[in-house]
């Protein structure tokens, strides 16, 4: 069903809201994201939305997911996200007509990255320069228009690479709804003021259709920093203020973000023109839920909805079976100064095993945690629509334009010497922690071995620690040591025989390169928990796990992310050719040293004359 004919039929008299995923990485966290939309699904959306990769990366993820969601027994009024730049010639008549047969009467229309500047032999649609364009398109073929309810975005706070001033943003957003769009989605904000603020402004250039809100209650002060800037979202000094001393503690910050979400709504709803609100749920649930029952806007829905979880199939794979708790805060939304958020497990399916519980448990308590659970629908996440962050920017000036593997040599060595602070696969500054290895990260990279990912080992550190705490401060922290690299296929085997001869079990390794070879030795479903927590009333927590196929699932994105900046430099350019090699031959490798009681161990193992030291 249309969104436009469903906020009609409400008449107005409830608010209504809408939830947003983006089509996970790994086939178990699709499968288990499945299972938590039909919970969230008792919540009585008035439809959810299913995310679109740039340029089409997510295609068939987001065409599958959002197929399911529509059709029976889930049944939910489905949206789904378009983006219309930097897609191949045709793609969109084929996803609009795909969108069509499986029944999806929503879509959201957007433009995507722009195109990149120097890709003129990546065949794109030319049709198709803004938004407005496919607007345009779908309301200029009868039968998409009259099938199809469309969305546009607003951008309260502005959009992040735009020049305009906000009257010539506000008249672009105009066009795109007198070009046929029938609701308008905004990008995300926590600056109430200013959102009604340009509400008003909306409203004065004669823009009638429903503003839906676009709320992301913060889960995890890492997500919130980099999507804050990602979007270019305005934070009042109120919510850094407050915010900023509880990041260590990401049950103190998601309680925070509940809290601050359900302040939010009820202030703008209280203004009266907006009806209805647009959550980013990350995919993940607990968050969302616990805003609504803070809002005691669930009340009514919860009775006529249970018949969901009844429907459902049954679940999905062998390890999501029955693995999944419905997390419910016994005091909802109100704990977040006491920092004594007790949660009451229950059980919405099968009987299961205590380990696994633990794992669905952390799923939302951790959803980042630096090498999640591949298993969470919210693995990997790195923005909303799920791109790598190599596809919304153009290429660094600070990467240079290299030519050889000295000169990516000398990047890596450049951001571990901090003279540059990111590199295609760090897209901030080193974490406090990792200086306390610098020098051997420096080791390595010198060596060629160019880190992109490490920790150092941990035996026992208060949480309340300001470089290597988390989570609730009474606590004690552990970690073993780790480190990820690219090297070369000939030190990859060297590294390989070395730890079969000389590891006597202590030291586990994965590695794969980009023609998809992997190897490692870790038994198949092996699962090296490397860092974890004792706290006071729960269970040992592990916030990192490295697991195989966690560890597979980067990898692709690794390699993709050499590729993809080698699609920015034409074909014949030494840049290419060299980006393209390193894509093809180079080895991902992680190797971890489970004695984190001797904080040189995986080091001093490291550097002997073997392996070229
Ligand atoms: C709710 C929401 C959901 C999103 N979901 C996704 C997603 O699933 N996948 C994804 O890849 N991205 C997504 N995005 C991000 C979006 O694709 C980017 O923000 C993109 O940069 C702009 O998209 P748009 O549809 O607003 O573009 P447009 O409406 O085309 O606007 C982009 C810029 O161009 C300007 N402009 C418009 N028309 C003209 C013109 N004729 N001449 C000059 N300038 C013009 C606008 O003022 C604006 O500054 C989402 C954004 C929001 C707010
Ligand atoms: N199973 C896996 O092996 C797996 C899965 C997902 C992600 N990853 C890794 O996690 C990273 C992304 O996850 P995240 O966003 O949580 O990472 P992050 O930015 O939190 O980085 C993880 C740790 O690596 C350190 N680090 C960052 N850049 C480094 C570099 N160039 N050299 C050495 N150490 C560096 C950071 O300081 C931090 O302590 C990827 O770069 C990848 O290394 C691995």
């Amino acid at each position: 069903m249309k969104l436009s004919e469903k906020i009609n039929a409400r008449g107005g008299s409830r608010p209504f809201y809408t939830f947003e995923f983006f089509p996970p990485r790994t086939n178990q966290g699709f499968e288990n994201l499945v299972a938590r939309i039909s919970r969230l699904a008792t919540l009585d959306p008035l439809a959810i939305s299913v995310t679109w990769g740039a340029g089409g990366s997510t295609k068939d993820r987001s065409l599958e997911l959002a197929g399911i969601t529509q059709s029976h027994p889930y049944s939910l009024a489905t949206m789904l996200h378009l983006t219309c730049t930097n897609m191949q010639e045709g793609l969109i008549d084929d996803v609009l007509e795909s969108v069509k047969d499986r029944g999806i009467q929503n879509i959201l229309a957007l433009r995507g990255d722009p195109p990149r500047g120097k890709e003129e032999w990546i065949p794109s649609d030319p049709r198709f320069t803004h938004a407005i364009d496919l607007v345009r398109y779908i309301r200029s073929v009868p039968e998409y228009s009259s099938h199809f309810c469309i969305g546009v975005a607003g951008y309260p706070d502005g959009h992040p690479d735009s020049p305009l001033s906000e009257d010539a943003e506000i008249d672009n957003l105009k066009a795109k709804v007198d070009a046929g769009a029938d609701f308008i989605i905004t990008q995300l904000f926590y600056d109430v003021d200013q959102f009604l603020r340009w509400v008003k402004k909306v409203r004065a250039k004669g823009i009638t259709v429903p503003i839906i809100p676009g709320i992301m209650p913060v889960q995890t002060y890492a997500t919130f920093a980099r999507l804050t800037k990602l979007c270019g979202t305005k934070v009042p000094k109120k919510l850094e203020d407050e915010l900023t001393p509880l990041k260590h503690d990401d049950r103190l910050v998601k309680d925070y973000g509940v809290n601050y979400a359900i302040e939010m709504i009820r202030k703008i709803h209280s203004d009266g023109d907006i009806q209805g609100f647009h959550f980013c749920t990350l995919n993940l649930e607990k968050s969302v839920q616990r805003v609504l029952e803070g809002l005691q806007w669930t009340g009514a829905v919860n009775e006529v909805s249970n018949k969901l979880i009844a429907d459902i199939p049954a679940p999905l794979t062998e390890n999501s079976q029955g693995t999944e708790f419905l997390i419910t805060p016994s005091s909802a939304a109100n704990n977040a100064t006491s920092g004594l958020v007790s949660f009451s497990k229950t059980k919405t399916k099968n009987e299961m095993g205590k380990g696994e519980v633990n794992d669905a448990a952390s799923w939302d308590d951790f959803p980042n945690g630096r090498f999640g659970d591949f298993k969470s629908p919210a693995f990997g996440n790195q923005d909303p629509w799920g791109g790598s962050g190599m596809t919304r920017t153009d290429i660094h000036p600070q990467w240079a334009n290299p030519k050889s593997s000295e000169d990516l040599t000398r990047m890596f060595m450049s951001y571990l010497e901090s003279k540059i602070t990111t590199t295609p696969f760090s897209d901030g500054a080193l974490c406090p922690e990792s200086v306390t290895i610098l020098p051997q990260l420096k080791k390595l990279t010198q060596r060629g071995w160019w880190t992109v990912g490490s920790q150092p080992a941990v035996d026992g550190i208060s949480s309340a620690d300001e470089t290597f705490g988390w989570g609730p401060r009474s606590g004690w922290v552990f970690q073993k040591a780790f480190v990820e690299f690219f090297c070369d296929g000939k030190d990859a085997d060297a590294i390989e025989a070395y730890i079969a001869e000389k590891g006597q079990g202590w030291v586990h390794y994965f590695m794969a390169n980009g023609k998809g070879d992997f190897r490692g030795n870790v038994a198949g479903d092996g699962r090296n928990a490397v860092t974890w927590g004792i706290f006071p009333g729960s269970e040992i927590l592990q916030s990192t796990i490295i697991e195989r196929e966690s560890f597979i699932t980067w990898k692709e994105e690794a390699f993709s992310i050499w590729k993809s900046w080698a699609s920015f430099y034409r074909p014949a350019s030494p840049e290419r050719q060299l980006l393209d090699e390193v894509a093809k031959e180079r080895w991902l490798v992680s190797i971890i040293h489970h004695d984190y009681k001797n904080a040189d161990a995986l080091w001093t193992f490291l550097f002997d004359s073997e392996l070229g030291f």
